[in-house]
């Protein structure tokens, strides 16, 4: 798969951390190396975020339509500077990447 070979190269260019987004079983969307702001969300065990994925049908014209999006809203207000973060919901890996999210309800790991 395309996501499982860029994953392992950018292990081995070092980039330790995820920017691919799994929109559904077919598509991931990598931002590794561009995006929006939202791609530095961090997980969290107890969000603050919610995450919908939405077909560009509800936003975009059929003809500007080329790619699924991913819409992450918030459940409450958010207050300036307040860190906002949704649960990546990563599948359950061999390799478990630990979590920092310091929640009482943290799973321990991402994966
Ligand atoms: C989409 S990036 C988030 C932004 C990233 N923290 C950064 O500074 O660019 C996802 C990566 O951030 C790290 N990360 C995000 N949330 C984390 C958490 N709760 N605990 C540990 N690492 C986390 C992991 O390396 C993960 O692969």
């Amino acid at each position: 798969m395309v996501a499982d070979n860029r994953e392992k190269r950018y292990a081995q260019q070092g980039i330790g951390s995820s920017y691919l987004f799994r929109v559904d079983h077919d598509t991931i969307i990598d931002a590794t190396k561009c995006g929006n702001l939202a791609r530095f969300i961090n997980h969290c065990c107890t969000v603050s975020l919610d995450q919908q994925w939405c077909t560009p049908e509800m936003f975009y014209p059929p003809e500007a339509i080329s790619q699924k999006k991913i819409v992450i809203y918030s459940k409450q207000p958010i207050a300036v500077n307040e860190e906002i973060t949704y649960d990546y919901k990563f599948p359950l890996e061999e390799n478990k990447i630990p979590c920092l999210c310091g929640t009482e309800n943290c799973r321990g790991t991402l994966n």
